[in-house]
């Protein structure tokens, strides 16, 4: 497994803001789109394409057009909802499957409570988008999901990323022969006593949407 942190001055500069305590759930949502747009770009950087002969005004050309079956994107219910608009911007054709999972805020551990993914995924390129990183519980079982059905690459797209998470997926996902990346704004210091990531930005569905319970 591969960790990508996005090191760009705008990136760390909206991740600020994200994190900052006094600011609003509207103006949250905003930067939450503009930074998974920022880090979309990188993530689709080995996005499947073939070529394609075109016709300028000018001259004939060669480009490129997104090969098919086309990426499926996954956001992870609830907080991946919020990434989901930046990186259909990004890439407008892409499918979307669903999967809603919670943690147990006492136990850490992920369930699953929503799954409307395609049953076959052979030969697909799937981006799995969620905020957060942290146990590395939920994206563990997310990709698990992916690759039981076929997905062949696997990106994760996750605003912050904890240590023992990167460590989890790594031990975790060491028996699957799928290339997965993630893509991160940053890796923060570690978890504290409750499994949140310090300095972290607390709750993510939280801050997008409001107190869940
Ligand atoms: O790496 P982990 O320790 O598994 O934690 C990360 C998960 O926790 C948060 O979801 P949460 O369970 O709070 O659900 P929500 O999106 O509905 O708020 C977050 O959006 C991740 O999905
Ligand atoms: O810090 C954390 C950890 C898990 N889920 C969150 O939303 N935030
Ligand atoms: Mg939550």
């Amino acid at each position: 497994m591969r960790t990508h942190v996005v090191d760009h001055p705008l990136v760390t500069h909206k991740l600020t803001t994200l994190r900052d305590e006094s600011t609003d759930s509207p103006t949250f949502r905003h930067l939450t789109d503009e930074l998974v747009a920022l880090l979309a770009y990188e993530a689709t950087r080995e996005v499947r394409v073939v070529p394609v002969e075109i016709t300028t005004p000018v001259a004939p050309t060669t480009g490129v057009r997104l090969a098919s079956p086309k990426p499926l994107v996954v956001p992870i219910l609830r907080a991946g909802l919020g990434m989901l608009d930046g990186f259909m911007r990004l890439v407008p054709t892409a499918e979307v499957g669903f999967l809603g999972m919670v943690r147990n805020e006492e136990t850490l551990e992920a369930s699953t409570y929503a799954n409307r993914l395609p049953d076959d995924l052979a030969g697909r390129q799937c981006y799995v988008l969620d905020p957060m990183l942290a146990t590395g519980g939920t994206l563990a079982a997310a990709i698990r999901f992916l690759v039981d059905r076929g997905a062949d690459h696997i990106t994760a797209i996750c605003l912050l990323t904890a240590p023992e998470g990167t460590q989890r997926l790594e031990e975790e996902l060491a028996d699957i022969d799928v290339p997965v990346t993630v893509v991160t704004a940053a890796m923060d210091e570690r978890l504290n006593e409750k499994g949140y990531i310090v300095p972290g930005l607390g709750d993510a569905g939280d801050r997008l949407y409001g107190i869940a319970h």
